[in-house]
């Protein structure tokens, strides 16, 4: 099993500051080691909070962004520059400003994309596009440095909901129909597809989360509460504020 590891940080702006500054130090140390990086996005309030951090911090500079990968763990089904669209949020906050090589940049596709108003096929695509750039040996997906992850006030992680039939899903990517959170049609990596990364990190603020991640953490079954059912190869990281820790057992924290 990886390592997990719990680190809480005062609020909501500390956590983004502290996951925009690992995120960078966790690129540099990719492209140290392998000559690239890829980051898999995801959306929500405190993934726009990360990336416009990373925006602004001054070591961005030292990341070689054309050497970066950027997939996606989850999207919203949407036509492409929707604002609601995770894909949208993640460019106005940090793709748009860093230079990336776009041929780099892989959103999931939108509803208006070359797949059509059909999630399916559009989930079926992004599984394609996933399997052209998987790593030696590996059939269907490439190397993933790092996997971020928000976390539902119901413990669901990218789109996958608790007790949704896309728990069952073994290809890498799925459409959901039927999000209890809006839009209701989404795209999104399954859980196999999800716990291939190297790390996986789970990023919460604010006390609505508490409860979720307080079960997750206290090992409840990954369909009633997915954000119990990921983990990266290496290691799976909780990067929580004081008011998501709150129900995390005190054993497991590390408190900064
Ligand atoms: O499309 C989405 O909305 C997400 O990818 C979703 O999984 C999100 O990350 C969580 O719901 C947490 O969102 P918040 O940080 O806004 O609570």
């Amino acid at each position: 099993m990886s390592e997990a590891s719990v680190a809480v940080h005062a609020d909501a702006d500390m956590l983004a500051q502290a996951v925009a500054a690992r995120l960078l130090v966790k690129l540099l140390d990719a492209q140290a080691d392998r000559g690239e990086a890829a980051v898999v996005l995801t959306g929500g309030r405190i993934a726009a909070a990360v990336y416009r951090a990373v925006g602004q911090l001054p070591a961005r500079d030292a990341v070689d962004w054309s050497r970066v990968d950027v997939w996606w763990g989850d999207e919203r089904f949407l036509p492409a520059g929707d604002p609601e669209r995770n894909e949208t949020q993640a460019r106005a906050a940090l793709l748009d400003v860093v230079p990336l090589d776009p041929a780099r940049v892989h959103p999931m596709p939108a509803s208006d994309g070359p797949a059509g108003n059909d999630p399916e096929a559009a989930a079926a695509g992004y599984a394609e596009e996933l399997a052209r750039a998987a790593r030696p040996g590996h059939a269907t997906l490439p190397h993933f440095d790092v996997l971020m992850l928000g976390v539902g006030e119901d413990g669901h992680v990218a789109s996958v909901f608790p007790g949704h039939p896309v728990h069952y899903e073994t290809r890498p990517c799925s459409a959901v129909r039927g999000s209890p959170k809006p839009p209701p049609v989404r795209t999104t990596l399954t859980l196999p597809a999800i716990n291939t990364a190297e790390e996986v990190w789970l990023v919460a603020g604010g006390a609505d989360k508490a409860r979720a991640v307080g079960m997750a953490l206290a090992g409840a079954g990954p369909v009633q509460l997915p954000a119990a059912g990921v983990h990266g190869v290496h290691r799976t990281r909780w990067l929580l504020d004081r008011a998501a820790a709150a129900d995390v057992p005190a054993r497991l924290r590390s408190l900064r």
